[in-house]
């Protein structure tokens, strides 16, 4: 099996983007993996270790989120020398952010270019609908698909049956419950991720990822092979990032990838709760009042959805939840910015009276 661009995804879009960077010496890859600053790019030609260039350097510093991040396709530059440069990111389509944990107002870029989102919850022991709901609002967020693989299909009775009672955590979304024992829902899975697709497992741990991909990549010894006959075997453990699914697309897997919690990705628009919670959303658009806050209010369609069952409390207060924990991020986000900016203002202003001096 050969990894070729477009199996991991090259496309015309992307052609039409690196156009302007095609010189000599310049070619397009894929970021594997980002370890401190050095990337790990499949290219035609092989994979290649590369820093970053001075003038990305300087563009990561105006803005964090520009720096490459696993899944991204780049722009490398070979030189005489035999160093190896990453030049520019070429354009996103979708992205996965955490939220800042820390110092950061932008939070940070855990994968990108990601079509399928797979949200991973196990069978055995019980499914938590609650975390379901959760890592949903991050896949939706992402702008990638989301699918529901409910995992250790074998460990239980009636998988179909149980999948069927998770359909309200997840509306709009297949859901398809697997087992890497038995190989149900395999083949399903794949049909997910056609040539030039990417997937990316999000979950807790223990779920089975690891599994899953092992499965799904089946070939696996024959990976590592190809990988010593191109005669730079030695970065084997850059495949275990993107790896190919036989016939199919590849998955995306990294360790930022497997903890990632809720975030905001856009302050302002919180779009993937929204979708992730459609059934709420249409529900909260019925209610007679636009600002009603579904407690005593005449009118109510949530507190009318409660009261006859058709929306479960836990589901309704998971999203009060949620959307306070996005409340809260989108409020410390701001606050960062805002301080940001007024230390930008006190170094343009130092600068003017250094001038003026
Ligand atoms: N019965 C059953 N057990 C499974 C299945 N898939 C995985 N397991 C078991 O579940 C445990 C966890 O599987 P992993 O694939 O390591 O889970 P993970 O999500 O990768 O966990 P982290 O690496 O911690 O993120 C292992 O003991 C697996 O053998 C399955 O389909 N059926
Ligand atoms: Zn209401």
């Amino acid at each position: 099996m050969n990894l070729t661009l477009p199996s991991l995804g090259w496309d015309d879009t992307l052609r039409a983007a690196y156009q302007r960077h095609d010189k000599r010496g310049q070619r397009p890859g894929r970021v594997a993996r980002v370890d401190r600053g050095i990337c790990t790019v499949l290219t035609a030609g092989g994979t290649v270790r590369a820093s970053l260039s001075g003038r990305m350097l300087g563009d990561l510093a105006a803005d964090p989120l520009s720096g490459p991040c696993a899944g991204d396709w780049v722009v490398v530059r070979q030189w005489p020398d035999d160093r190896t440069t990453l030049e520019a990111v070429l354009p996103r389509r979708t992205s996965i952010v955490r939220a800042g944990a820390s110092k950061s107002a932008t939070g940070q870029m855990i994968a990108t270019n990601i079509d399928t989102i797979a949200v991973v919850e196990p069978l055995d022991p019980d499914p938590d609908p609650g975390r379901i709901e959760r890592l949903m609002t991050l896949a939706w967020d992402s702008g990638a698909t989301p699918i529901l693989l409910l995992t250790k299909a074998d460990a239980v009775g009636d998988p179909a049956a149980l999948a069927l009672s998770f359909a309200d955590a997840a509306p709009g979304v297949p859901i398809i419950p697997v087992s890497t024992v038995t190989g149900e829902g395999l083949d399903v899975i794949a049909e997910h991720v056609p040539p030039g697709r990417t997937l990316a497992l999000v979950g807790p741990s223990g779920a089975g990822k690891s599994s899953l991909v092992n499965a799904l990549a089946g070939a696996e010894v024959m990976v590592t092979r190809t990988l010593r006959a191109d005669g730079r075997g030695r970065h084997t453990t850059s495949y275990r990032a993107l790896v190919p699914i036989p016939d199919g697309g590849v998955i995306l897997d990294t360790p930022g990838l497997r903890s990632v919690g809720l975030f905001d990705r856009t302050p302002g628009e919180g779009d993937g709760l929204t979708r992730a919670f459609a059934d709420v959303e249409d529900l909260v658009a019925a209610c007679r009042y636009s600002d009603c806050r579904h407690e005593t209010e005449p009118g109510c369609a949530v507190r009318e959805a409660l009261e006859l069952g058709v929306l479960s409390a836990r589901r309704y207060d998971n999203w009060r939840k949620l959307q306070r924990e996005l409340e809260f991020e989108r409020r410390r986000v701001d606050a960062r910015s805002r301080q940001a900016q007024k230390a930008k203002a006190r170094q343009r202003q130092a600068a003017v009276r250094r001038r003026e001096m």
